[in-house]
């Protein structure tokens, strides 16, 4: 894999020097003030298509020094939502916290964090690439949806975690299975909040349309220790806490698919 610059989330504010677009004003990720959001009837309900995959389908999970990657089919399409045209799923990974007092999830509400947020990316059908979708306005379409600790096993989940122990190391990859990748997004796809922003790693391009979804993803405690206490980056460091700070509105307005 391509050796990606030397940003780390302890050199955030130097992200700028390197990378411009990290000191835009439309930048991810956000507080959710909720008694700020705006319902909109144009939200309608997202539409997955293609993500039930079958197990002879694999997909590869890489550990990129600064997340766990899990690459996805093309023919994975995300329509509905009040999109002005699909998109295509590219990959999606997580972020996560550092112990049992240090919640991970980028986006907060309310100033709640919680303990992780999953990301899946997906980049218009407008273009041919993701790289080439991913500097473009309204190239990138992520759904975030937030981890909470509960007390079940989250089983789709295991698809990913019991694999991180093969690819503990930066650069390592293995190969998961197919399987129904909306069972890792909540039941509810029709609540979520909606907003403009930003990737929130370098380049930090301000191309993302983000669909946050009101009902969080459970998963048990151990799961989430896997997550924080398995995967190593430059150095041997462990991967923990990989959350960019908030970032200011700057005067966007967040909608909302609910009132
Ligand atoms: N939250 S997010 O979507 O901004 C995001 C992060 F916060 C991320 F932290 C990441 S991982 C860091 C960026 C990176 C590094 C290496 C490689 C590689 O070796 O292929 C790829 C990417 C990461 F991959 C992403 N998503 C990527 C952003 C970088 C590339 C542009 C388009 C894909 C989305
Ligand atoms: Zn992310």
């Amino acid at each position: 894999r391509h050796k990606d610059h030397h940003w780390s989330y302890q050199d955030m504010p130097e992200w700028a020097s390197e990378f411009p677009h990290c000191e835009g004003r439309m930048q991810s990720p956000i507080n959710i003030d909720t008694a700020a959001v705006s319902f909109s009837a144009k939200l309608e309900p997202l539409v997955l298509s293609g993500y039930d995959l079958p197990p002879k389908e694999t997909l590869p999970l890489v550990n990129n020094g600064h997340t766990v990657l899990l690459g996805l089919p093309k023919k994975m399409t995300l329509s509905g939502g009040g999109f002005p045209q699909p998109y295509q799923a590219a990959q999606l990974h997580l972020h996560w916290g550092s112990g049992h007092s240090q919640p991970g999830s980028e986006h907060t509400v309310d100033g709640h964090r919680y303990a992780g947020e999953i990301h899946v990316v997906h980049y218009s059908s407008r273009f041919e690439s993701l790289q080439e979708a991913a500097s473009e306005p309204g190239g990138l379409a992520v759904l975030a949806a937030f981890l909470q600790v509960g007390m079940e096993t989250n089983e789709p989940y295991q698809h990913i975690l019991k694999q991180l122990r093969d690819i503990k190391e930066e650069g390592e990859e293995t190969a998961v299975a197919g399987f129904d990748v909306a069972k890792l997004l909540p039941d509810d796809l029709d609540r979520y909040f909606r907003y403009n922003g930003s990737l929130t790693t370098p380049p930090c391009y301000q191309t993302v349309n983000w669909t946050v979804f009101n009902q969080t993803v459970r998963l048990s405690r151990e799961q989430i220790s896997v997550l924080e206490e398995t995967l190593h980056g430059d150095e041997e460091e462990p991967i923990q806490s990989n959350f960019r700070l908030l970032q200011n509105l700057n005067g966007r307005s967040v909608l909302s698919s609910f009132q």
